[in-house]
């Protein structure tokens, strides 16, 4: 059926009570409420199928554990299932610690009420909660009952409750605590749920030190939460004795705001929230405690209860309720702490950066952009926040890379990086892993798999083939002014090959020998860092290179322990990306000499004299930026 072209015929507006001088609105929150959970009673009650007496075990310890003082565990008249849970929680012992309250719900009828009572026999604290709908729409349809009848029977079953708790002598060992919830709060008129609660206070006489609860209940979320909010203050204005009454709230999300509904309500002067771990219950469920908890922890207020590992409480609720938590549901969901796209990595990335370079503890005040509360507090790890998709910017891929590998990237090689997983995300239409593109890298710039050079031996010895400049005068001669011969071995797409060549340092001497070979490239760009602190640590070296007479540029990258020997690796990965690049590959590469076997071994002939070679050794003069680099690498600068 097409949706109404004019719903107002059949839909009416909800009509908001006037409460021109309300006081709510300027009001903040600064303690937590007192809480109780239902997940075992109004969570279970809607589950397609409810939890056996085991399963709700499990799940009332993990509630004890996270913090909850209060926690309604049963509709003990419902079944025998719930009965037995009751009993069997009250009467093992250690279970049920002594400063919690078990908390069970009836509705107004006496043999259930009995039956309620029963299944308490022996708790230490109880609180024994009886419910009855209150709004017209309640006493037309379901029960053909007036206000005075409706006031009538919640007083009569409150009276009878008293008379089987607390003044029964035989009930003395268990300390009664009593709760009414005019059902359909939020649809009853307040003037008449502050009469029936007067009335029901009348008859259970609470006092200051143990209060009754009037629990009023948005059993269907019917308007805006500012509207409950404004029920919730006129209520607590208008009833007597406030001080002997604990207002609570039980909110459902029939409209979605149930969270906002339990704030707004707490700020006009409730004391209590009903909710469940991650909204579970009726409908659209009950108010999320879980969110209602953790609002509050990132406003600086601890809720008293502890999410610090929540990935264990979704696995709980999950399992017992057989409804997985909602991949965005607030701080819980898998994707809460996870930005896929590249702004929002960037962001995130340069404010743990901040924290980092600022020396943050995990105590420091929190601000990272997009993240309102730190992972960590929940249990969980960075790892998880990046993740990498078509979406994706080099933020993100390079946080990936400094959280797998511990190399931080320059910008170049982020950019140039980004674009090969760009491709891949593109072409496999997904997500890619972190492990995935770590593998990604490491074939890119030749880490692991078969770089088409790979350095097999060398050795750099002073080039004294040609005599330097004499010194000028009033100057000595020193090792800058001495240039560098590179003899070595590499293995070129499966095959040795012995090169060499000269320059002003280890990378300019490299890479005049494979100029030799006729690969011709220039250094651009070097940046190199530390991998790890102690005597297992390394050096990451990165250098970008220019194709002669193109304008290609392939980065590489060397990882070694020796800060020569990486940026040696990383020059041979710039190559093998280059002649990866080349229309030509992967044709095994044919070297422009054909001699270069023919040069003795570096081993064979270490120190030797160069002359012979002299017409090998292309004379080349090193960008000013390598001559730079290379004195720096030689600890001459
Ligand atoms: C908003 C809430 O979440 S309220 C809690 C709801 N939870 C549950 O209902 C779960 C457990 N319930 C049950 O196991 C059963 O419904 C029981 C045991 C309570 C009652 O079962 P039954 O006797 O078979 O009756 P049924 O389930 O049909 O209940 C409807 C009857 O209860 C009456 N009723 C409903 N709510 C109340 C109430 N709060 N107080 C008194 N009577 C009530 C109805 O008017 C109706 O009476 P009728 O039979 O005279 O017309
Ligand atoms: C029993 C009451 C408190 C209830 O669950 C509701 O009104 O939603
Ligand atoms: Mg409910």
């Amino acid at each position: 059926m097409p949706m109404l072209q004019e719903p107002s015929k059949k839909y009416r507006a909800f009509k908001p009570l006037n409460l021109p001088d309300r006081s709510w609105p300027s009001k903040t929150i600064d303690k937590p409420p007192r809480w109780l959970s239902t997940d075992l009673r109004d969570g279970n009650q809607s589950l397609v199928d409810p939890m056996d007496g085991e399963q709700k075990w499990n799940y009332f310890q993990m509630l004890v554990k996270l913090g909850y003082k209060e926690i309604e565990v049963s509709f003990p008249s419902a079944s025998q299932t719930d009965f037995d849970f009751t009993q069997r929680l009250i009467r093992t012992p250690g279970i049920v610690p002594d400063h919690v309250w078990v908390q069970v719900l009836s509705p107004c009828r006496k043999e259930l009420i009995r039956r309620t009572v029963d299944s308490l026999k022996g708790a230490k604290k109880a609180i024994l909660h009886l419910y009855l709908a209150t709004s017209p729409c309640f006493q037309n349809i379901v029960f053909n009952m007036n206000n005075e009848e409706s006031k009538a029977l919640a007083v009569e079953c409150t009276k009878y409750a008293r008379s089987i708790t607390k003044d029964d002598p035989e009930q003395a060992g268990t300390e009664w605590a009593y709760e009414f919830s005019p059902e359909t709060f939020s649809d009853t008129s307040p003037e008449f749920a502050v009469e029936v609660c007067e009335a029901v206070k009348a008859a259970w006489e609470p006092s200051v030190e143990n209060p009754i609860i009037f629990n009023l209940p948005a059993t269907v979320e019917m308007s805006t939460p500012n509207v409950y909010a404004d029920q919730i203050e006129y209520f607590c204005k208008n009833i007597s004795e406030r001080e002997k009454i604990a207002v609570s709230l039980h909110p459902h999300n029939d409209r979605g705001c149930a969270v906002a509904a339990a704030e707004l309500a707490q700020m006009a002067g409730a004391d209590r929230v009903e909710g469940t771990l991650f909204g579970n219950g009726e409908r659209t469920g009950n108010v999320d405690l879980v969110t209602l908890a953790l609002n509050l922890y990132t406003q600086g207020i601890h809720p008293g209860i502890d999410f610090s590992d929540i990935t264990s409480v979704i696995d709980m609720v999950e399992s017992s309720n057989k409804i997985p938590v909602h991949p965005r549901q607030p701080y819980g969901g898998q994707l809460v702490v996870c930005a896929f796209s590249g702004s929002h990595q960037d962001a995130i990335k340069k404010g743990f950066q901040k924290r980092k370079q600022e020396g943050a503890t995990s105590e420091s005040p929190w601000q990272v952009p997009y993240l309102p509360l730190d992972p960590q507090d929940i249990g969980r790890t960075y790892e998880a926040i990046i993740r990498v998709n078509s979406q994706s910017g080099k933020g993100g891929v390079a946080w990936i890379i400094q959280r797998q590998l511990e190399l931080d990237l320059p910008r170049g090689l982020q950019i140039a990086f980004s674009k090969i997983v760009q491709r891949e995300t593109d072409m496999l239409g997904r997500e890619l892993l972190p492990t995935e593109i770590t593998k990604l890298f490491e074939q890119a710039y030749h880490l692991k798999h078969n770089p088409r050079f790979s350095l097999v031996d060398y050795d750099i010895t002073a080039d004294r083939s040609k005599s330097p400049a004499p010194p000028e005068a009033g100057k000595t001669s020193s090792s800058r002014n001495l240039r560098r011969l590179f003899r070595g071995v590499i293995e070129i797409d499966g095959q040795e090959h012995r090169i060499q060549g000269t320059g002003n340092g280890a990378i300019s001497s490299l890479a005049d020998a494979l100029r030799n070979l006729g690969i011709d490239l220039d250094v651009a760009e070097y940046k190199e860092h530390t991998i790890g602190t102690n005597k297992d640590a390394k050096a990451a070296t990165y250098i970008e290179c220019t194709a002669a007479g193109s304008k290609q540029r392939v980065w590489g990258v060397g990882i070694h322990h020796d800060v020569v020997q990486a940026s040696l690796i990383a020059l041979l990965s710039a190559a093998s990306t280059f002649l990866s690049s080349r229309p030509s590959s992967p044709v095994p590469f044919r070297p422009k000499r054909s001699n270069t076997n023919d040069l003795p071994s570096p081993a064979s002939s270490p120190g030797r004299n160069n002359d012979s070679n002299q017409d090998n050794d292309k004379d080349v003069e090193a960008s000013p930026l390598v001559s730079r680099l290379e004195a720096s690498i030689n600890g001459t600068q």
